[in-house]
C-alpha cells in the first residue's frame, strides 16, 4: 500500500505545536516577527504573501507585509532592510524572490542580517549548512526533511536522488540529506543517463519545474518520491513533477501537488521564526 505524505495534515498538527511555543515565548515578554517584503506583483508570490500572513496570525506571529512597486530603486531596497535588521520587533526577514531585473538580488539577499536570514539563503547560512552546523536553513528542503521524518523514513545510506540544483531547493536539499547519511546524487539538465539514476533512487526528490517530468515506469519499485514542482496547466490548476497515479502505483510512500510540500514549505518558515525569537536575549 502508497502512504500518501500528507504536508497539509502535518502542518496542521505543527501548527498545534507553534502555536504552544509562541505562547511560552509571550510568557517571556517576546512576540516572534516576520517581515515579508513583496517588490512587484508575481502572481506566484502573491499567494505565497498571502498564505504566510494568514499562517502567522494563527500561530500568533506578529507578520508585517511591505510592499513596494517593481521600479524601486535597489538603494531603497537596502536601506529598508537596513531597517529591518536593527528593527529589535523583527526576528526574520524575508524577500520575495524573483525581484526585478534592475535589482541585484545577491546584493540584497546579502544584506539581510545573517541572524535574521530565514529563508536561509544568505552565504553564511548556505556554509554553515553544508559543514553541517545549520542554523538558519531553506524552508522548502527543510520541510521535506520534517516530512521525512515524521513519517519515520529511514534515510541513512540510502540513495537520495534530486533533480534539480536550485540554491531554493536543490543545493540545500543534498545538504540535508547528506548531513542524514543518505547517499547523495544531483541531477540536472545537462545529466547524462538520468533513467538509469532515476530508477536506482531509494528517495526522489524533484524539484525542476516540469509538469509531469517523471512517471510511474521511471520510477523504482518502493521509492519515497517527493514533488517539489508548482506548475500551472491549461486550467490554472496547480500541477506537480510527478504524474501523481502512475508514481502512486509504484511508490511506497509520495507527496501530492497541492497539499504535500507547499504547506510544509510555510510551516517550516514560521518553525525558524520561532526559533530565532527564542534566541533573543532581551
Ligand atoms: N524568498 C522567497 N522564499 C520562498 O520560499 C518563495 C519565494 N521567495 N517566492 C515564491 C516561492 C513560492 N513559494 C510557495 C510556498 C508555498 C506555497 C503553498 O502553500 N502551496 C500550497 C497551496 C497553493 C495553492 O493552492 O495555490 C500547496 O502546495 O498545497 C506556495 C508557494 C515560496 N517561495
Amino acid at each position: 500500500m502508497t502512504e500518501i505524505i500528507d504536508g497539509k495534515e502535518l502542518a496542521k498538527t505543527l501548527d498545534n505545536e507553534m502555536i504552544r511555543q509562541v505562547g511560552q515565548l509571550k510568557q517571556r515578554g517576546v512576540v516572534p516577527g516576520l517581515a515579508v517584503i513583496m517588490v512587484g506583483n508575481d502572481a506566484a508570490s502573491q499567494i505565497y504573501v498571502r498564505n504566510k500572513h494568514r499562517r502567522s496570525q494563527k500561530i500568533g506571529i506578529q507578520s508585517r507585509d511591505i510592499t513596494f512597486p517593481w521600479d524601486i530603486s535597489e538603494t531603497e531596497l537596502l536601506a529598508q532592510i537596513d531597517d529591518l535588521n536593527h528593527d529589535p520587533d523583527i526576528d526574520g526577514i524575508l524577500v520575495q524572490l524573483p525581484l526585478p531585473k534592475h535589482i541585484h538580488a545577491k546584493a540584497v539577499l546579502e544584506h539581510i542580517s545573517p541572524e535574521k536570514d530565514v529563508d536561509g539563503f544568505h552565504p553564511i547560512n548556505v556554509g554553515r549548512l553544508w559543514n553541517n552546523d545549520g542554523k538558519i536553513v531553506p524552508s522548502t528542503p527543510y520541510g521535506i526533511m520534517t516530512m521525512l521524518d515524521r513519517y519515520h523514513v529511514q534515510i541513512a545510506g540510502k540513495n537520495a536522488l534530486i533533480i534539480g540544483r536550485s540554491t531554493i531547493v536543490g543545493r540545500p536539499m543534498a545538504a540535508m540529506l547528506l548531513n542524514a547519511n543518505a547517499t547523495v546524487t544531483i541531477a540536472h539538465s545537462q545529466t547524462d543517463n538520468l533513467k538509469t539514476l532515476v530508477h536506482a533512487a531509494d528517495i526522489l526528490i524533484v524539484a525542476v519545474g516540469i509538469s509531469h517530468f517523471i512517471r510511474g515506469e521511471d520510477i523504482k519499485p518502493g521509492a519515497i518520491v517527493i514533488d517539489v514542482g508548482m506548475n500551472r496547466d491549461s486550467n490554472n490548476h496547480l500541477t506537480g513533477d510527478v504524474d501523481f497515479d502512475s508514481a502512486k502505483t509504484v511508490a511506497s510512500m509520495i507527496t501530492p501537488v497541492p497539499g504535500g510540500v507547499g504547506p510544509m514549505t510555510i510551516t517550516m518558515l514560521m518553525q525558524q521564526t520561532i526559533n530565532i525569537a527564542s534566541r533573543r536575549t532581551k
